[in-house]
């Protein structure tokens, strides 16, 4: 045990849920990064859970947003808070937390400089000693317990909400990477676009979600499963029922599914070939929400030739790897590999 980092916060600061994990404990904070504030009087009136069940039904002078929305900080102030409040939900848990926790916090690997500075004076205003900087696809592998510190290649493939993270990575370093800003929310929209073009129907991003989670598949189902859906008829205006196939969400999740494949594709081509046969052997391990969409383990393997296996808790993996990356924060320093940052 390193002393001094038992309670400290490992923070994955995801575009669609935030989660704090704490050594010993686990994940203790699992909630929506979103965050309602009044317009009139700019105060918060809801942060997380409570707020994301008012997105698309709030009152004027209420607004829902989501202030990581595409994996960078869209809303720097709402961001500051948000973080504040799941520092302080974690430190209710446990009422023997230090006042000033060291904080490692888990960013997309794409973002500029500009935007780690404003992740770092966020978390630093929400009260936390010291900020750490961790990249996504390398906390999402030691957090999938790939072997990182050793020399052979590991390829993760994250898929959060906002961002898929691909990286290859060995000895404590990433070789090669590629952020796209097609995940989860993309899916999202291609479903309700698809729903909107094929029968003049608006739904809500909380219907095309559930209609992706309970019958969305990467490929065609064997057996075709269908969810009945609520939304407002474009042409009368009137609310309207429609029942939605598999089919027809595999068709409509195609073009976002490919971009995906594609940003796989592209990390393999530039990956040395002594890496690449080594993530032939272990295959390529998918983690992040994204990774539970049906089949498309199945179709990336079919697309790229290579293994591909779904992480354990793959919507866990990020924040447990942020986690146990603070329990090693020495190993970290001495083998500077620039995974990590630290503003001193
Ligand atoms: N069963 C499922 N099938 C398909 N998608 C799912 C499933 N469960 C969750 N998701 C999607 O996973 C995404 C959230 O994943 P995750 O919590 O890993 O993202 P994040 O870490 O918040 O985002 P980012 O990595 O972009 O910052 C959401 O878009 C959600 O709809």
């Amino acid at each position: 045990m390193i002393g001094g980092f038992t309670k400290d916060l490992g923070i994955d600061l995801g575009t669609a849920n935030t989660l704090v994990y704490v050594r010993g404990k686990g994940i203790v904070v699992r909630e929506p990064s979103v965050v309602a504030i009044r317009t009139d009087t700019k105060t918060i009136e809801a942060v997380g859970e409570s707020a994301k069940k008012m997105i698309g039904r709030t009152p004027g002078n209420i607004r829902a947003i989501r202030p990581m929305k595409d994996g960078v900080i869209a809303d720097f102030d709402t961001t500051a808070t948000m973080i504040k409040y799941f520092i302080r939900q974690a430190q209710k848990q446990r009422s023997m937390f230090q006042r000033h926790p060291n904080v490692m916090v888990c960013v997309p690997s794409g973002i500029t400089a500009v935007e780690q500075r404003a992740v770092e004076d966020a978390t630093r205003q929400a009260g936390a000693r010291e900020a750490y900087i961790i990249e996504e696809p390398f906390a999402a592998a030691i957090g999938a317990d790939l072997p990182v510190w050793e020399p052979t290649g590991s390829m993760v493939v994250d898929i959060g909400g906002g961002t898929t993270e691909v990286a290859v990575i060995s000895l404590g370093g990433i070789v090669t990477s590629r952020s796209v800003r097609v995940a989860g929310d993309e899916m999202d929209e291609s479903i309700i676009q698809y729903i909107k073009r094929q029968y003049n129907l608006m739904i809500g991003e909380r219907t095309a979600e559930q209609l992706k989670m309970d019958v969305g598949s990467a490929l065609p189902l064997e057996k075709a499963e269908t969810m009945e859906i609520r939304g407002r008829d474009l042409v009368t205006g009137l609310p309207k029922t429609l029942t939605i196939t598999s089919d027809e969400i595999s068709e409509a999740l195609a073009d976002t599914v490919n971009a995906i494949i594609e940003a796989v594709k592209v990390t393999l081509e530039k990956c040395p070939p002594e890496l690449a046969a080594d993530i032939m052997d272990r295959g390529i391990v998918l983690t992040g929400g994204g990774a539970l969409l049906r089949n498309l383990d199945k179709l990336l393997a079919r697309e790229t030739g290579m293994p591909v296996i779904v992480a354990e808790n793959p919507l866990d993996c990020v924040a447990i790897g942020t986690g146990k990356a603070l329990d090693n924060i020495h190993l970290f320093k001495t083998r500077g590999n620039g995974a990590f940052r630290s503003k001193r």
